[in-house]
């Protein structure tokens, strides 16, 4: 394709699809370099919450200077189009990486942790939270240096009365879905369900209805895997402990990382953690274990289940097109339950936050973020129905939260070695086999 965005900058390919836009690799004419553009969807514009987030993001990334930070280059607003214009991460998202290479090396993951959290610590430090840390938004380059973060789309003050409730279901803060305000510590939390997934191939809290697996983030925690490298277990239970303020700081975590570092960088990835082992477990109502009391448990690995692949998953649904837009709606709703003063970020302010490149129409930049209330169908109310036809009849891990199932999106990783056989996913060069050594790789 080749389209021109504000007389200057030229689409070349889409790189990814998103619930908010589609991000492709352009040109801007001006300068020759090559950059990322985020195109809103057009139907996307029409949506509550959706534009305005959208100028939120443009606003929060032009204050960030960070090296771990998607720095934002321009803004392009017109009658057709609205566009954030940011630099292009030659690279892979870690959540392609993982469901298409498998678990990382235990290094690579605490350096993966070290680097985000520093990322996120500095954003703290100037009051805004990124409220959707989760694997589809840590770029990691193939030049190597730190990973970047993506997608300021749900960023927020930590100071407003109460965050947004925005996120998405698998990676979102308990705090945020109490509609209870949140602050860093939302962020930290996301940080380790990356570590688990990082390590053991999985996403924890992952499957079955929204209302279900919001559920899981309030009443279970992340189950052992086997032969987790002790020091990285206690680092994810720390981060998903249900009281935020049980969680470190983000800027506690690079040090801790750096101590545990001389025992791991000798550590193989570990297989994709089998399908038959739950990923999460009861967690008793209204106490958090204190961090580390759960130990990994070391046990020999069972025969590997077969590893649903990305195939199998688009045969069991209706249609690629049915299944798309189920994906969307499901990875980010609208959360909480009657939160009201959402954050008021100046959205017209974007407009001129950079300038003279900004079009004519400000599109909808007057919308805030919808309150839900019981009636909002995207949030079903948070009971587990057992005869849910969206449930497969697999044995449920904790019957009162209902069974693990694939009706939200299924990451799990192919078979071990298993390439790029799609031809669609630009993954980091040279990397033959699951876990072997990325080139560069952080
Ligand atoms: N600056 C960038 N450089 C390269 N690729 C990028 C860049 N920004 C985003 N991407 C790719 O586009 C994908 C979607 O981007 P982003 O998360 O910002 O969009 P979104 O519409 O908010 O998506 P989501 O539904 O995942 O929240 C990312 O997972 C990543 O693969």
């Amino acid at each position: 394709m080749t389209e021109r965005l504000a007389d200057r900058y030229v689409l070349e390919t889409e790189l990814a699809r998103g619930a908010a836009g589609t991000v492709y690799r352009a040109v801007d004419t001006a300068t020759g370099e090559k950059v990322a553009v985020k195109v809103l969807r057009h139907e996307a514009a029409a949506e509550p919450g959706v534009v305005s987030a959208f100028l939120d993001e443009a606003e929060v990334l032009a204050e960030i200077d960070h090296p771990g930070i998607v720095r934002p280059r321009d803004f392009v607003a017109t009658d057709e189009v609205m566009a954030l214009v940011m630099d292009l991460v030659e690279g892979v998202d870690l959540r392609r990486q993982i469901r298409e290479r498998g678990p990382l090396r235990p290094a690579q993951a605490a350096r993966i942790v070290s680097q985000l959290a520093a990322a996120l610590a500095a954003i703290h430090a100037v009051g805004i939270v990124h409220g959707d840390v989760k694997p589809g938004n840590v770029l990691v380059p193939f030049a190597g240096g730190s990973v970047r973060l993506a997608d300021f789309g749900v960023a927020h003050r930590s100071t407003a009365e109460y965050g947004p409730t925005h996120g998405t279901p698998e990676y979102v803060a308990p705090e945020i879905i109490d509609g209870a305000g949140s602050s860093g510590k939302a962020d930290v939390y996301g940080i380790g369900l990356i570590l688990y997934e990082m390590l053991s191939g999985r996403s924890p809290y992952r499957g079955g209805p929204v209302d279900v697996v919001l559920k899981r983030h309030r009443e279970c925690a992340p189950a052992p895997f086997p032969n987790c490298p002790p020091q990285l277990w206690s680092l994810i239970l720390a981060c998903t402990q249900v009281d935020p303020e049980l969680r470190p700081d983000a800027a506690d975590l690079p040090s801790r990382v750096q101590l545990a570092m001389p025992s791991l960088e000798t550590l193989p990835p570990l297989p994709v953690m089998p399908a038959d082992l739950p990923t999460y477990q009861s967690r008793q109502v209204g106490t958090n274990r204190p961090e580390g009391t759960v130990p990994p448990v070391e046990m020999s690995y069972p025969e590997p289940a077969a590893a649903t692949s990305v195939m199998q998953i688009a045969a069991t649904t209706s249609s690629v097109e049915d299944s798309a837009a189920r994906e969307r709606r499901n990875r980010r709703v609208l959360i909480g339950a009657g939160v009201g003063a959402v954050v008021a970020l100046a959205t017209l302010g974007a407009y001129v936050l950079f300038g003279g490149n900004s079009g004519d129409g400000p599109g909808d930049p007057g919308q805030q973020p919808a309150a839900v209330t019981s009636e909002n169908p995207e949030i079903p109310s948070p009971t587990t129905d057992p005869t849910d036809p969206e449930t497969d009849s697999a044995p449920s891990q904790d019957p009162t939260l209902g069974p693990e199932t694939d009706s939200t999106e299924d990451d799990t990783p192919t078979d071990p070695g298993d390439g790029n056989d799609n031809g669609e996913i630009p993954l980091v060069p040279g990397q033959e086999q699951l876990g072997s050594p990325l080139p560069q790789f952080p």
